[in-house]
């Protein structure tokens, strides 16, 4: 059975210019322990579909579909209570910016362990334990004194980790990582794409990947969708998508990857689609 099953995904904003759909039927499926990456140009409504799926998204958001299971429950059907027990707990997201995603206001021992009293119901010493326990499965270290540090006393990458160690806190079943490492510094990048994939293994998570780099695509994951102003362009296995493109789109990005440029500046995805004279159409 699949974990995560969404059909024709429709995601309309009321705007001060009319609907704008961000989200435009778009279906996909990830199964247990699987790696499935989402991958488009900024706008192409990869982090809205997300949204939607965690019920994240604010009032002007429309929000429809001909399904939503997660591990085959009805995520637009049940109540919102039931919903916030599932989100945080069994599906946990991960976002672009951790220094905005932390509390300002709350030291990050108390924001993990919030999560932890909330969903797992944890007494303060369980709770202390466990924030030490997974301070360490994240390579932070002396985990009992950075317990009492504010975010602004960590760096970003320090920040990243406590997202992750607040994300797999309930040992979720599938783990949404929204462009985890854009924000970081080049050489933490890694680090923090290397710790994710260590967790998604140790765990047997399912992940989706949201990313708009090719190369984050090839390192970590399974299957691949590749996503264009809201519209899904084309769905393949990993191997598959990088060996034989079918799409317009999917071939203008890998031609945009640095690998293959071969004059002095790098091509844009925007021109080496009109050089093809392609139309980008859906598969
Ligand atoms: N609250 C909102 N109201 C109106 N439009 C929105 C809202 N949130 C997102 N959008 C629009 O929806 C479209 C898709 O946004 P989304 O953030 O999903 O893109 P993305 O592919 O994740 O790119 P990025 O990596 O830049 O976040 C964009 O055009 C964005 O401006």
């Amino acid at each position: 059975m699949a974990l995560l099953e969404i059909e024709n995904l429709v995601v309309e904003f009321d705007t001060a210019s009319g609907p704008f759909r961000a989200v435009d039927g778009v279906s996909l499926h990830v199964d247990e322990r699987e790696v499935l990456a989402i991958v488009g140009e900024s706008g192409s409504g990869k982090s809205v579909s997300m949204l939607a799926v965690m019920g994240l998204l604010p009032w002007t958001a429309k929000v429809s579909a001909d399904k939503a299971l997660f591990a085959g429950k009805d995520l637009f059907a049940m109540s919102a209570a039931e919903r916030r027990r599932i989100v945080g707990r069994d599906i946990a997201m991960i976002f672009q910016e951790p220094m905005a995603s932390l509390n300002p206001c709350f030291t990050v021992g108390f924001q993990i362990e919030e999560v932890l009293r909330f969903h797992l119901g944890m007494d303060k010493r369980q709770r202390r334990a466990r924030a030490i326990e997974l301070f360490k499965a994240v390579g932070i270290p002396n985990p009992e004194e950075r317990l009492s540090s504010y975010p602004h006393q960590m760096s970003g990458g320090q920040c990243q980790r406590v997202m992750i160690a607040m994300a797999i806190a309930c040992n979720p079943k599938l783990l949404i990582a929204d462009e985890p490492t854009t924000a970081l510094d080049v050489t933490i990048q890694k680090q923090i794409l290397d710790l994710l994939m260590k967790l998604q293994a140790e765990h047997g998570m399912g992940m989706i990947m949201i990313t708009h780099n090719m190369g984050v695509v090839a390192e970590t994951a399974d299957r691949v969708i590749v996503q264009y102003k809201g519209r899904k362009m084309e769905e393949a296995d990993v191997l598959s998508l990088f060996e034989a493109p079918k799409n317009a789109y999917t071939r203008a990005l890998l031609a945009a990857l640095p690998d293959n440029a071969t004059g002095d500046r790098l091509p844009t995805v925007a021109a080496l689609m009109l050089e093809g004279g392609v139309a980008v159409a859906p598969q």
